[in-house]
């Protein structure tokens, strides 16, 4: 997890003598103040004033308008809570989390144009105490406490009175006067306007009184299985009787936020979910709000797809991300393999840059936190801290310290570090006596699957009671190891007086200890030493990186630092110096708005396909007097499977189709990639029907039985080529096969590895368009999940083209025209076209929607053509329209086919699916009148 820090305040209780963004304690906010020293003050501001990087990226993109509301949701509140029965609430700063609530605070102030709400749980509650003092409580006037009128309140408001005893149930009981109390204290006096999220066990009696009594029981899951999961750790096995309940409550208190959210939520604003506990909440909030902005910013690292495989809730996680716009992370690898669990777990097609589902395209970034660095240093060169320092120095004069502080969780890799630093004490014997660890470990909420904190703690201590036994005396320690909180100025006097940072994390989101530190070493240029598994190893490129799973490479890199000249650390400190100020928590979050007002404005640049007008075709398809209808089979006709054999139509489909082609002003062909094998297989039994085969290589018109040969004249010597170069991929490419028509080869690769076959079909792309493309008139076309070769010159778009000019004229005399059969129900040839409806899923079929949108006015009135795409309305397509999946076209096609009997005549065929008599009516009732 991200943003740790030491940082502890003190108790305070803030109340309406606080003036706003001040209260009492001004360090109160997130640990220690935003600082502001060299902005100018808060007084003469005459407006918001902007960062550096939002300058730049406004002038990059002026259209930005870098304002608006944010609402931040995050698991808890930046206090830990003390009830008090009936008085104010006393709040102080929460340990970790110090960068995130740096970022609230500068959101919140008047450095930013951004008006900023945080949604967030108070936390588990201290268990109440008898008042100690008057409250501090808002008027009696203000409405938003009407409860606290003394009529109304359920608690007596004078502290004379005696407070009525809590009921007999167990657990902490807060009557709703005091939790508006807290509400507003929370919003109106700590600088940043909280909402919180209360979180209950008993839901039947909210209105008067909360009652909590397992308050940890909202953190269970995402602690004990989803931070387990993030940081490669694994259960032993058990019967997932706890796992199923204490999912139950993650996904309540899901909901519970979602609530919180949408009360205050408005049209346009803009909000940051924040970490693993609220995995769910980006597509809570998307079912309720389908337009809202949303990002989502994961503290943790990610797993890669073969671990996240082992979270039975693996699928529920990933598409709560989902419903995000734009999904953050601190690493490029952690996106990564984001983008590669959504295709591997999901199904997903995905990139790098981000994920398509559920029609909408999810942006991933990589934006790694900072911390408030200018606050950092402020604080530690400050009086206070120098004191503390100058005593550290003291104390260890003559000796090099290495320094660590990391909380006692086996991901940290405190034991990593022990053991490396015993490997160099054997292997540097010269450094015996002159080199302290100094190792400050702090308690842990989070357990350990494999036997808890007591594992890691147990550990940690043998290995420094076997260090100090074999390398110190009996006056000297070579490791220090002080298992506590730290105060502030403890804590950065330590990283001061540190001649080594030394971070081992075998897993870790962001360390923010490792930026202190280099703020801390400002003058004095100690190395960092830091783990590759961090997510700051890639951030902080030019610090010493090791891997803690190597003791003997740290150790040689612990003696490295040791020697290195003066120079040489002093550039490299500059370096992490600037870095760590230049990317500090305000250019984070400026970072990620900007990086989500991009998203938002490059969707809102895409034109979205509308939804097929079903009424306005069923008006256009009642009135014309001749009909052409063209469809792609797979995908279009039939949703997309596995296997190709297994596609073949369902009952509604060969019905739907045949009521339509069985009107003898409807001309229906099936234009599909297909061989005429399968087509006459699964449809041919349908006389009225036309067909085109392998892309328009081979037609069948309707009445007819014999095939028209298109490629009879062509030279299809590349066959073998391509033949060939598919079977060398099929080879490489476990779970590919070929499948070899008549005319047209297509490889399939949707059996193999999701992300390995769009790349190995990328390959092959090249490689065909490269040679075989080059000698031969041929088209290397990417499918879905297969990759497709045929001769240049024949295409769906071709075909299409043909039908319209030949059902345009009176051809029905001229053989080999595709109105030339002789059925019974053989199209009225005599006048033009009056309505076409062509619909396909794939790009193929775009060379029919080009064909249709060029089809001359004089020939189809343009208004009349519905060239229909089947996906989501944000594909890019030359359709007019679209509609979601094949399901949509089996009913639009039994909408017009069942058409034919509106108005009292006896259909012919069962009534297709869901489009009834009376939906149709429905549909045709709403029709506007031209
Ligand atoms: O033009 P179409 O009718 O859309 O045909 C295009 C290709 O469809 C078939 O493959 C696709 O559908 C299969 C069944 O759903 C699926 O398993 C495969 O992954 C898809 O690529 C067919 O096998 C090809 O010959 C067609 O060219």
């Amino acid at each position: 997890m991200a943003a740790m820090s030491s940082s502890m305040g003190e108790a305070i209780s803030p109340g309406l003598n606080n003036p706003p963004g001040g209260i009492g304690n001004p360090e109160l906010g997130n640990g220690f103040p935003l600082d502001n020293s060299e902005d100018v003050p808060p007084s003469r501001h005459s407006g918001p004033v902007k960062t550096k990087f939002l300058e730049e990226m406004m002038s990059e993109n002026p259209s930005l308008a870098l304002t608006g509301n944010v609402i931040s949701a995050n698991f808890n509140i930046p206090y830990s809570l003390k009830y008090r029965l009936g008085a104010d609430w006393e709040l102080k700063p929460r340990r970790g989390q110090s960068a995130l609530f740096d970022s609230f605070s500068y959101l919140s102030s008047d450095k930013t144009s951004w008006s900023h709400r945080v949604v967030a749980w108070t936390g588990e509650i201290e268990a109440p105490s008898t008042p100690i003092s008057p409250p501090i409580t808002p008027p009696s006037t203000t409405v938003h406490l009407s409860s606290l009128n003394s009529l109304s309140a359920p608690v007596p408001l004078d502290k004379e009175s005696r407070l009525p005893s809590p009921p007999l149930t167990e657990g902490v009981h807060i009557p709703r006067a005091d939790q508006e109390r807290l509400e507003y204290q929370l919003s109106h006096t700590t600088g940043i306007k909280i909402l919180p999220v209360w979180l209950a066990d008993d839901t039947e009696n909210t209105e008067i009184e909360l009652i909590l009594k397992d308050q940890a029981r909202w953190r269970r899951y995402a602690e004990n299985e989803l931070y387990t999961m993030l940081h490669y750790k694994q259960h032993d096995p058990n019967d997932g009787r706890a796992e199923r309940t204490q999912w139950a409550d993650y996904y309540r208190m899901n909901q519970l936020f979602a609530n919180k959210i949408l009360e205050v939520y408005k049209p346009g604003d803009i909000v940051v979910v924040h970490d693993y506990f609220l995995m769910l909440l980006p597509s809570m909030l998307r079912q309720k709000a389908p337009h809202m902005y949303i990002a989502f910013f994961l503290h943790s690292p990610f797993p890669s797809s073969e671990f996240l495989r082992c979270l039975p809730r693996r699928k529920e996680v990933l598409e709560g991300m989902l419903g995000s716009n734009l999904i953050g992370f601190q690493s490029y690898g952690y996106s990564r393999h984001f983008s590669s669990c959504c295709t591997r777990i999901l199904g997903f097609p995905s990139d790098p840059r981000g994920v398509d589902a559920y029609g909408a395209r999810v942006e991933v970034a990589s934006v790694a936190i900072g911390i408030d660095a200018k606050k950092a240093e402020r604080f530690a060169f400050s009086e206070s801290v120098n004191d503390k320092y100058a005593a550290l120095k003291k104390m260890y004069e003559g000796k090099k310290v290495i320094v660590g502080r990391d909380r006692l969780d086996s991901v940290r890799g405190v034991a990593q570090k022990l053991q490396a630093f015993q490997r160099f004490l054997e292997r540097y014997p010269e450094w015996n006596e002159r080199v302290v660890l100094v190792q400050v470990t702090s308690p842990t909420n989070i357990e350990d699957p494999k036997g808890g904190e007591n594992t890691t703690s147990t550990r940690v201590n043998e290995l420094v009671l076997k260090i100090n036994g074999m390398y110190g005396s009996l006056g000297f320690s070579p490791v220090l190891h002080y298992p506590q909180y730290l105060t502030e100025d403890e804590y950065f006097a330590l990283l001061r007086a540190g001649d080594i940072g030394l971070i081992t994390s075998v897993r870790d989101g962001m360390n923010t200890t490792s930026l202190e530190y280099v703020v801390c070493q400002k003058d004095s240029y100690g190395p960092l030493i830091l783990s590759e598994f961090s997510g700051t190893a890639g951030s902080l490129t030019d610090a010493i990186r090791i891997n803690p799973w190597d003791s003997t490479g740290v150790a040689d890199q612990i003696n490295r630092a040791l020697v290195m000249s003066e120079g040489e650390r002093k550039a490299m400190q500059e370096s992490l110096y600037s870095h760590v100020k230049s990317h500090d928590v305000r250019y984070w979050i400026d970072h990620l708005l900007h990086r989500i007002m991009d998203v938002l404005a490059q969707s809102k640049n895409k034109v979205a396909t509308p939804l097929l007008d079903r009424s306005l075709m069923l008006r256009r398809y009642t009135t014309a007097k001749k009909r052409l209808f063209m469809f792609d089979y797979d995908g279009t006709l039939t949703p997309i499977v596995r296997e190709p054999a297994a596609a073949v139509p369902s009952a509604r489909v060969i019905e739907g189709i045949k009521a339509l082609a069985n009107d003898h002003r409807n001309a229906v062909w099936i234009i599909s990639g297909r061989d005429q094998e399968f087509l006459k297989q699964n449809l041919g039994h349908i006389s009225e029907l036309g067909f085109s085969a392998e892309h328009g290589s081979f037609m069948r018109h309707p009445g007819e039985l014999e095939w028209e040969d298109l490629t009879a004249t062509l030279d299809m010597s590349w066959r073998e080529k391509v033949n060939d170069v598919f079977q060398k991929y099929t080879d490489r490419i476990p779970g590919s096969f070929v499948e070899r028509k008549k005319c047209a080869i297509t490889w399939h690769y949707r059996l193999a590895d999701p992300e390995l076959g769009p790349h190995m079909a990328e390959e092959c792309k090249k490689e065909l368009e490269g040679t075989v493309a080059k000698q031969w008139d041929v088209e290397v076309m990417p499918g879905k999940a297969n990759l497709e070769v045929r001769p240049t010159f024949i295409s769906k778009g071709e075909i299409a083209k043909r039908l319209v000019a030949s059902y345009n004229k009176d051809m029905s005399q001229i053989p080999g025209s595709p109105v030339a059969g002789t059925g019974e129900n053989q199209v009225d040839s005599g006048s033009i076209i009056e309505f076409i409806m062509c619909a396909g899923d794939d790009t193929t079929d775009e060379d029919m929607f080009r064909a249709l949108n060029n089809v001359g006015c004089a020939d189809v009135d343009p208004g009349h053509i519905f060239t229909v795409t089947v996906g989501a309305s944000t594909k890019p397509t030359l359709a007019r329209w679209h509609i979601l999946e094949p399901e949509d076209v089996i009913e639009c096609i039994a909408l017009l086919g069942d058409s034919a009997f509106e108005g009292g005549k006896r259909p012919r065929m069962e009534r297709l699916g869901s489009v009834n008599f009376g939906a149709l009516s429905a549909v045709v009732g709403h029709i506007p009148e031209q």
